[in-house]
């Protein structure tokens, strides 16, 4: 709410100074603050607004666990759900979901309720009365997903995960057309003494019965109806807190909340939770989603990236349609068809998606219409024209990309531009461009368009006329690393705008933050799933845990083996830092493998060069950081290599989703030490296989030992810095720094230096690594 008020404060200064400004005269500052002042005061504000959510964090934190120590004191060995029957029928304490819940209330906006909820989706409703959940898939309608927890058992589950978030995917895919009674039979735990089993399954089975693909939730406040309802016939709460603690306490609903009161007090843990056979559960998943998958809706199998609907059937406009059936492209994807609808009525949506299933064209789509209807009925020409599309996302090549995808989009609009603005180019040249070029489409990386806005250019005067604003990767620019800069970009934007957010992975924090974005009644669009894994069926994954020394001489072994077995192959190498992906790529250039390198450290036009090119090639090695990681549509990629783990879950769903784009097949293989084992915990709802560490050959090692002697010395040093920078803030690395410099040296070691070079002192102090043995500071 704070921020809210901070956003609206800062965002009426800023059209006050734009005002101002609209004549294009000199700029002033309110209160005569130069332009450093002004910058410095709303970086401050951004800062203590940060601090002040980061307090609210805390104070539910605290008072999460003071909650569970008196529900421990005064009911002994309480679980949850206990506590949550006993707070049912009594006034006694809280639980601590329910105090948590009920502190939520204080910091959350009306209509995020579900960002609350344990299980990490919306607020399950079942399927009597009014719903607002939809299905995209070719205009049908279903009920929000099951959550196959809620059939098994809370306890069972929650010992399988310690963060809640990944708790969700144990399930695998529990969404189903038919669910017989039978198999619900053997997942349920409530058995014994459970007399309204019958029932519960005959509701659950009609629920699932109704069930589609995936689910399209709008959160509104009335959409609340069944559960207060029904809440209040019990006589027990009202309103909107009632939908929380329905939709939290499982995904079905009413059907749960009778089973808690009839739950007998004296019942033991074991008769209400009866040990979980968790792989059962997995097996008998597995084989009902591979039946669903050979069936078809729409005419496309259940598994394809397809919704079956065209392209020629929505309303996008006739010189777009030429444009799309130009480049082959007829039919639409799950999430084009999912979206488009609702972007054309001008709903602010949040969109997941799985990786290379067209989330581009989901948002240009609507771009386009956004700029033709409003070109259409405005009625001045302007002489520049106003910025109608703003796109955000976060790397220079996935703006290129974006934007060459919208030109092609625009083959047959006239008078329709498209313009990046992106870091590594002249500032003076974008400002040139902007003014010869002028455009209504604007794709841009936050940092290179905060500049913009912050050196008087009159971009922002362009943006107040701002009809659509998409933030691509959406997780990763609300992330804290872009947060700020997004806030301040957003401050610059009219208040009345359509918003739209894509992503394949949307974190619970990131749905929370995507308030800041987002109207309240903004829908959820998620053709996943709840409950069903992020990754494609048709990549294999793999993982490989082998000692840090051997990894340089891994990765020359696997890539020639798949190069042997792969006629047209094509590969992508991640590595952590940049230095270590150029380190890496000097090693395979010595060993004649045919690579190339892609990182922040290198001038942009070798990183377009190099980017363009591994679009058109085959028989090629891109050794990258994750720079490439999110967006970036290289076609056909034969196989992701990821050397040490990447920075979290959602970055190794990202930098795996380079391959089997488009419906396709691929592989990926995480390569990890034994000290790296910790992180498999985050992934461990994903068909990750392991796989035996190859044996290597002497011959092979000694000729990766020779190539390894001939890089230069300083690439390995700074590779060796860039590796200890990257695992120092890595929570679990960065927290014991003697181990930290132990396993950095040992790195140092393997990549042929003699000794670990030295850190200058000031880097050291600031990575607290002064005084730690094993870590040298220069003199
Ligand atoms: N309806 C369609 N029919 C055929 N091809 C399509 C369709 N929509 C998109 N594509 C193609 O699919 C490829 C992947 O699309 P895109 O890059 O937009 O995926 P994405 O979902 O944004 O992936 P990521 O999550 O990695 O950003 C592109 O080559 C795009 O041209």
């Amino acid at each position: 709410m704070y921020s809210t008020i901070l956003r609206e404060r800062s965002g009426s200064i800023w059209s006050l100074i734009l005002s101002r400004n609209m004549g294009g005269g000199p700029r002033t500052f309110p209160g005569g603050l130069n332009k450093w002042q002004w910058k410095r005061m709303h970086e401050k504000k951004a800062r203590e607004k940060e601090n002040k959510l980061l307090d609210q964090e805390k104070q539910l934190y605290e008072a999460r666990i003071r909650s569970e120590i008196r529900a421990k004191m005064l009911g002994g060995n309480h679980d949850s759900n206990e506590n949550t029957a006993k707070s049912n029928q009594s006034h006694g304490p809280l639980s601590p979901q329910e105090h948590i819940k009920s502190l939520a209330d204080r910091f959350m906006k009306a209509g995020a309720e579900d960002l609350w909820n344990e299980d990490d989706g919306p607020v399950k409703k079942t399927n009597q009365g009014s719903r607002l959940n939809r299905v995209g898939n070719g205009g049908s309608r279903s009920n929000s997903p099951i959550d196959v927890r809620s059939l098994v058992g809370r306890r069972g589950f929650s010992s399988m995960s310690h963060r809640g978030r990944f708790k969700r995917n144990e399930s695998s895919c529990d969404e189903g057309e038919d669910f017989d009674s039978k198999k619900f039979d053997t997942l349920s735990p409530f058995s014994p003494g459970f007399a309204g089993k019958k029932e519960k399954v005959k509701s659950v089975s009609n629920v699932m019965r109704n069930k589609g693909l995936f689910g399209r939730r709008k959160f509104r406040k009335n959409d609340s109806s069944t559960e207060e309802d029904s809440e209040e016939e019990d006589g027990k709460m009202n309103g909107w807190m009632d939908v929380r603690r329905t939709g939290s306490s499982a995904s079905l609903g009413n059907h749960d909340f009778k089973l808690i009161k009839r739950v007998q007090r004296n019942v033991t843990d074991e008769d209400l939770y009866p040990p979980l056979d968790i792989n059962g559960v997995r097996d008998d998943l597995s084989k009902r989603k591979s039946v669903e998958n050979v069936m078809e809706v729409n005419g496309e199998p259940r598994d394809s990236i397809y919704s079956g609907r065209r392209f020629d059937e929505s309303s996008v406009s006739p010189l777009t349609l030429k444009a799309l059936s130009a480049s082959g492209i007829v039919k639409m994807t799950r999430v084009q068809d999912a979206t488009l609808s609702e972007c054309f009525e001008g709903q602010d949506a949040l969109v997941k998606a799985k990786t290379g299933t067209g989330k581009s064209m989901a948002f240009l789509l609507p771009a386009i219409e956004t700029v033709l209807k409003a070109m259409a009925s405005s009625n001045g020409v302007h002489r520049v024209p106003p910025i109608l599309v703003l796109i955000l996302c976060p790397t220079r090549e996935l703006a290129s990309q974006i934007a060459a995808e919208g030109k092609a989009l625009l083959k047959y609009h006239d008078g329709i531009g498209v313009q990046t603005l992106i870091g590594g180019t002249r500032f003076k040249l974008d400002q040139q461009r902007l003014q010869s070029d002028p455009c209504q489409i604007l794709i841009a990386t936050p940092g290179r368009l905060l500049d913009h806005i912050e050196n008087k250019s009159n971009i922002t005067s362009r943006l107040m006329a701002l009809k659509l604003f998409v933030v691509d990767e959406a997780d990763l620019l609300l992330d804290l690393g872009f947060r700020r800069d997004v806030e301040k970009i957003i401050d610059c934007l009219p208040r009345q705008r359509q918003s739209l957010l894509f992503s394949a992975t949307i974190p619970k924090e990131v749905r929370r933050v995507s308030q800041l974005v987002l109207k309240r009644d903004h829908s959820y669009i998620d053709t996943i799933g709840l409950g069903c894994v992020e990754t494609h069926d048709k990549v294999k994954q793999s993982c490989l845990v082998a000692p840090h020394e051997s990894h340089f001489h891994l990765v020359p072994h696997l890539l020639k083996e798949h190069i042997n077995n792969t006629a047209d192959y094509k590969i992508i190498v991640f590595c952590s830092t940049g230095m270590v992906t150029s380190l890496m790529y000097t090693l395979l250039r010595e060993m004649k493998l045919n690579v190339r390198e892609i990182h922040a450290r290198k001038p942009q036009l070798h990183r377009t060069r190099v980017s363009d090119e591994f679009k058109e090639s085959k028989r090629l090695i891109l050794v990258t950081s994750d720079v490439s990681a999110r967006g970036m549509n290289y076609p056909d990629v034969t196989l992701v290599i990821q050397v040490g783990i990447p920075s979290d879950r959602e970055q190794y769903i990202h930098r795996l989703g380079r391959t089997g784009r488009e419906g396709k097949g691929g592989k990926g293989l995480l390569l990890i030490a034994p000290w790296e084992r910790y992180f498999l915990d985050e992934l461990k709802d994903l068909p990750i296989e392991p796989i035996q560490v190859p044996d290597l050959d002497s011959r092979f090692k000694l000729e990766v030992d020779q190539s390894m002697g001939k890089i230069d010395t300083s690439i390995k040093e700074a590779a060796y810095h860039a590796w200890l920078g990257y695992y120092n803030s890595v929570r679990e690395t960065g927290r014991d720094k003697t181990t930290l410099a132990e396993l950095a040296n040992r790195f140092c070691y393997s990549i042929g230096l003699e000794k670990p070079p030295p850190l200058f002192r000031k880097t050291a102090v600031k990575m607290g690594l002064k005084g730690i043995s094993g870590i040298p500071i220069r003199k």
